[in-house]
């Protein structure tokens, strides 16, 4: 809660100003009151116009003056809440981008029912906005309305008290009720938002005849979602019509008590008509944040989600850099299983891998492949055991550095959205564009560049998957070529290569070893590479040494079944 209020306290001097102009507004409200039994009192009584004229221009210039001041406060508040909402969009932005991936992800996984984040900033952006805080900066001027009353009247006084806490216990139990349909809601809404994503997949849809499946459910869910929809508008219009039932039942109970204290002579006609102007604002002051309860809910729910969200751990940049990564990495103990799921994908893998050196990576569907790459990359951590290079502990290694001494191309590469020349410089601005095109004839893409009208400034958007996937693999791979980087992780390189990219993973692989850099290949389909070359199988879970000769002349990567 206090978190979700950081409006009202972000910056001293203008909580000060906030507090002071409440204050002000809340005594100049009182000028309707006093007009009304100035009139009655000084003016009735004595019928001189200009008391009249001097009344009539006092309450305007105080009203004038509340008006005032109210939208002055309105605004500050308005700034403070923007400047709130951007810092805590800011420090999202930051967490997805520097979060550890592993942990990222499984928060992402796990959160995946509950609206996700954009869902969340939105409910805590409807809370921390003006007029919720502006109401609730009100609230604590009910009691000088009620000590107004007391001191005009204590018979009223009491009337009134009893009328809030009437009203007090109608929105309590209000409240309680709307807080389980909104979660109820929110449940259905968040099912039905994730049919929705299925429509995004339309040719999978069509591939499998599934229209009809998804129209029925997507009708389903729709259905579900306005039944709880209404059913949580029913409940918003229960607690205004409380308010407003409460508010005329307040002013027949002030009018009539105060009729019955007139006609005994304790209580004059303008004091009357003033007490019935302040309770009517009482009502305003104490039910206007109720009605905004629920928006709180919302939002202390969703704020608890960001809040865990923010707090996820994030990877070491602070952590060390070697002068130089001679490319020596090793295996001690790791054990790992993801966040979520009841497979440990490794007990004790061991394996060490000396600088220059390769190690063949292999293992059936799901045995943990593309997890080891991940784990070199450090976008997962082992849960036991550790991964040393060159013999530091990999956890204790900058990040951003380290991702700069790998060449790494990913099973199913991604590109981001920006032109080619950007996706290529992400991660060195100083590379320029006859080193980018001297990449790109490496991976045998320098004639496809030459062609396109667009060259280096082509656009690249819906993650580069509108493109070849033999393209964009090889698009990835030459930006990974471009870190120099002395370990090399390539995951399935020769997936969506034709045979002419088959050649070319061949030939760069040569080089790469006659270079000197650590290779660590990863594929379904694999023999040996060559003399001395390592092999991990994890069918097996064990390293071996591989006796049998051969040479990167010979196919170096031979996929089953596949003529090379
Ligand atoms: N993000 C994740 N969250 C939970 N479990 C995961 C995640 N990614 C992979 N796994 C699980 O970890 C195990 C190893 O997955 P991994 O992708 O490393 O296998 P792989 O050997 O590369 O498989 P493939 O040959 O099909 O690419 C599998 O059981 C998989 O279901």
């Amino acid at each position: 809660m206090r978190a979700l209020l950081a409006p009202l306290w972000a910056q001293s001097g203008l909580n000060l100003y906030m507090v002071l102009s409440s204050f002000g507004i809340h005594i100049l409200g009182l000028t309707s009151t006093v007009f009304v039994m100035l009139v009655y009192g000084r003016y009735l009584s004595h019928g001189i116009d200009s008391t009249l004229y001097t009344l009539v221009t006092g309450a305007l210039i105080g009203i004038g003056t509340e008006i005032f001041l109210r939208r002055a406060r309105y605004k500050i508040v308005a700034a403070l809440c923007a400047s709130e909402s951007r810092k805590l969009s800011e420090q999202v932005s930051h967490t997805s981008l520097n979060a550890r991936s592993g942990a990222l992800q499984s928060h992402l996984d796990l959160s995946a029912n509950n609206g996700g984040m954009s869902t969340w900033l939105e409910r805590i952006g409807q809370a921390v906005s003006p007029h919720p805080v502006v109401a609730l900066l009100d609230m604590p001027f009910a009691f000088l309305l009620f000590g107004v009353l007391f001191l005009l009247a204590w018979q009223l006084a009491l009337c009134a008290l009893l009328v809030v806490i009437i009203l007090l216990l109608f929105l309590g139990i209000s409240i309680h009720r709307i807080k389980a349909i909104t979660t109820n809601h929110q449940a259905i809404q968040g099912k039905f938002n994730n049919l929705l994503k299925n429509v995004e997949q339309p040719e999978t849809v069509r591939i499998n005849n599934a229209q009809d499946w998804l129209a029925q459910r997507l009708a389903d869910g729709s259905g579900d979602s306005r039944v709880s929809k209404h059913a949580l508008q029913l409940q918003q219009e229960k607690i205004q019509s409380q308010v407003r039932s409460a508010t005329m039942f307040m002013s027949v109970v002030i009018i009539s008590v105060g009729a019955a204290l007139s006609v005994h002579g304790d209580l004059n006609f303008g004091l009357l008509i003033g007490a019935n102007i302040l309770s009517a604002r009482l009502i305003v002051l104490i039910s206007q944040p109720l009605q905004q309860m629920p928006i709180w809910l919302n939002a202390l729910q969703a704020f608890k989600r960001v809040k865990a969200f923010i707090d996820l751990p994030e990877e070491t940049q602070k952590g060390s850099t070697l002068s130089t990564y001679q490319g020596k990495i090793r295996f001690k103990q790791v054990m790992f299983s993801y966040p979520n799921s009841p497979l440990m994908v490794y007990e004790n893998l061991n394996f060490v891998l000396g600088a220059g050196e390769c190690l063949m990576v292999t293992g059936g569907n799901g045995k943990g492949k593309t997890t080891l790459a991940r784990l070199i990359l450090g976008l997962v951590q082992p849960m036991r055991g550790s991964i040393l290079i060159d013999g530091v502990d990999l956890r204790q290694v900058n990040a951003y550095w380290w991702r700069q001494q790998l060449v790494y191309l990913p099973q199913d590469p991604d590109l981001l959205p920006g032109t080619l020349r950007e996706n290529m410089t992400f991660i060195d601005g100083s590379i320029d564009d006859d080193q980018i095109k001297a990449v790109l004839h490496r991976v045998r893409l320098g004639e496809w560049i030459e062609l396109h009208p667009e060259g280096l400034d082509m656009e690249i958007t819906m993650r580069g998957r509108n493109l070849a996937l033999g393209i964009r693999r090889r698009i990835a791979f030459a930006r990974a070529l471009l870190t120099k980087g002395q370990l090399v992780v390539l995951d399935e390189p020769l997936e969506g290569l034709d045979k002419e990219g088959i050649a070319m993973m061949q030939g760069v692989l040569v080089e790469l070893e006659k270079e000197k850099r650590t290779l660590i290949v990863i594929s379904q389909f694999m023999q040996p590479l060559k003399n001395g070359a390592k092999y991990l199988n994890l069918d097996e879970r064990h390293v071996m040494q591989i006796a049998t000769s051969h040479s990167y002349d010979a196919p170096v990567i031979a996929a089953k079944g596949m003529a090379i």
